[in-house]
């Protein structure tokens, strides 16, 4: 089982989105077992252990990750990497584990994923990505394993650093522009340490499909408060891909399990409001991304993201195989993405003269409402075929004839579906000159619409489409190859 589907088992089964730190800190122990305390000082490593065990004894059914960190376990020593042993042995099997290292030497990345992820048996890890994607590079090797890159951190010394040239524009959120290029979503996410939750809005609404691990949200305040604002800013548009760690004084409390529950419960009631809430005004919400040099570049890897380009056998309209399948329908379930992708139509249509937009059944009427609503310019459309009951129209909406109608597809293959759709139109008296689409194949569709009296429009070409994804490590040579000369 991979981690992402170990982490949704368990984010399921025990409806929980917490982390524990399982960090054997002897400054963190429950009072009665503390290093300063004489009786217990030679036996420390022995008191560490039975703090873990009971840590994970109350809340393996309560949480969906634990998270140790490797540098309180190096502190103890050779008997800190046992102890660190003996903890992963006490963890079951269903919880998966993230290994807090933050590595960030590149010499050693091979050996250390290798050593974690096969020996160690570890689901997944915490890295420094200073060093960049040839660091990542080994551990994502391992496709079911996961890796968390160390995106910010809330110490204020951190800030000169990690917020630079500007606040507005800083360096970690570059580090995440960059950083979704080199793995999936399934197998790269962020870890992101913060006091406010603007940092969790702002790397989400860059990062809708990675997980983010929070950390350092408890800094003071109301915790209804904080988790309010947390689950609002950093949950993604399903309302998942967010981890919350435990707060660390709660792990040295006798009632730990009961104060595990407690905090599910807040959380759950939260989530479920700010779900409901994120649902209905992400639709408007404009996807402002600060970082954006290249938007086509960035839309490109997003819709790879959320799964609209597919490979695999699929008959095409034209009833040719292919070994691959664009499914610009996906679109619609993700509001941010459809946000984006009707700015970018809208962009063309602007530059348009006509008086009504016309989409064509099925897949491009969402498109095509969301451009009238957003334009303000009246919405037509062909049907694809005539009831034999009501007013047994071949076009739906208000329109006079001689009116000139823009035609909205989402695709162009071979072009014919655009042109039928576009032809009933002018079957009723209407004028059609331009079709505007957000994917094309390229000059030989286009000529070929040209050839037939349609002046064709699209945001992307499949050829654009192949290379960044290409470029970004999405999809293999062969892959690209398909896409562009099927
Ligand atoms: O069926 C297809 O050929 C097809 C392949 C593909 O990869 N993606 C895709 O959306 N389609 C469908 O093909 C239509 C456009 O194909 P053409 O009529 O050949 O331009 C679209 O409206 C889709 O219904």
């Amino acid at each position: 089982m991979s981690f992402y589907e170990k982490l949704n088992a368990a984010i399921a089964r025990n409806r929980s989105l917490l982390v524990v730190a399982l960090d054997p800190n002897p400054e963190m122990m429950p009072r009665g077992d503390r290093a300063d305390d004489p009786i217990a000082a030679d036996k420390l490593v022995t008191s560490l252990k039975d703090w873990m065990a009971f840590v994970i004894g109350a809340t393996s059914d309560r949480v969906c990750a634990y998270k140790p960190t490797l540098g309180f376990y190096q502190a103890l020593g050779t008997a800190g990497l046992e102890l660190l042993f003996q903890v992963l042995e006490m963890i079951p099997d269903s919880i998966p584990v993230i290994l807090d290292a933050k590595h960030g030497d590149l010499n050693t990345s091979s050996v250390l994923a290798k050593t974690v992820f096969e020996e160690w048996q570890v689901d997944g890890i915490t890295l420094n990505p200073y060093a960049g994607q040839d660091l990542v590079a080994p551990f994502l090797m391992y496709p079911d394993k996961a890796v968390f890159l160390l995106c910010r951190t809330s110490n204020p010394a951190a800030v000169v650093l990690q917020e630079y040239p500007e606040p507005e524009s800083p360096f970690y959120l570059q580090l995440v522009e960059e950083a979704k290029a080199w793995g999936t979503p399934e197998q790269l996410g962020f870890e992101v340490g913060t006091t406010t939750a603007d940092v969790l809005t702002m790397v989400r609404s860059i990062a809708p499909e990675r997980t983010i691990l929070t950390r350092s949200i408890w800094g003071g305040g109301d915790m209804d408060e904080i988790l309010g604002e947390v689950l609002k800013g950093g949950l993604n548009a399903t309302g998942e891909g967010l981890l919350i760690p435990v707060p660390q004084d709660l792990l040295a409390s006798e009632n730990l399990a009961a104060e595990v529950d407690l905090l599910n419960q807040k959380i759950d009631r939260i989530r479920d409001r700010v779900s409901q809430e994120n649902a209905r005004c992400e639709l408007w919400m404009p996807d402002v991304c600060i970082l954006e040099k290249h938007p086509h570049q960035d839309l490109i890897l997003q819709l790879f993201d959320i799964g609209c380009i597919l490979f695999g056998d699929y008959v095409q309209a034209s009833g040719e195989t292919f070994t691959h399948y664009i499914d610009l329908r996906k679109i619609i379930s993700n509001p941010q993405v459809f946000d984006r992708v009707l700015q970018a139509y809208g962009e063309i249509l602007q530059e348009l003269k006509f008086d009504r937009i016309a989409g064509i059944p099925y897949g491009s009427l969402p498109t095509a409402t969301g451009l009238s609503l957003r334009l303000e310019r009246p919405m037509i459309f062909p049907r694809k075929e005539v009831k034999a009951h009501g007013t047994r129209r071949a076009i739906e909406g208000g329109f006079v004839p001689g009116e000139t109608v823009v035609v909205v597809e989402d695709i162009l293959i071979t072009g014919n579906s655009a042109m039928e759709g576009a032809a009933k139109l002018k079957s009723a008296g209407l004028v059609v000159e331009d079709i505007v689409v957000l994917l094309d194949r390229g000059e030989e569709v286009r000529n070929y619409l040209k050839d037939n009296g349609y002046r064709a429009h699209s945001v992307l070409s499949i050829f654009e489409v192949a290379d960044t994804l290409l470029k970004s490590g999405r999809i293999t040579p062969k892959q690209a190859e398909a896409l562009c000369h099927e």
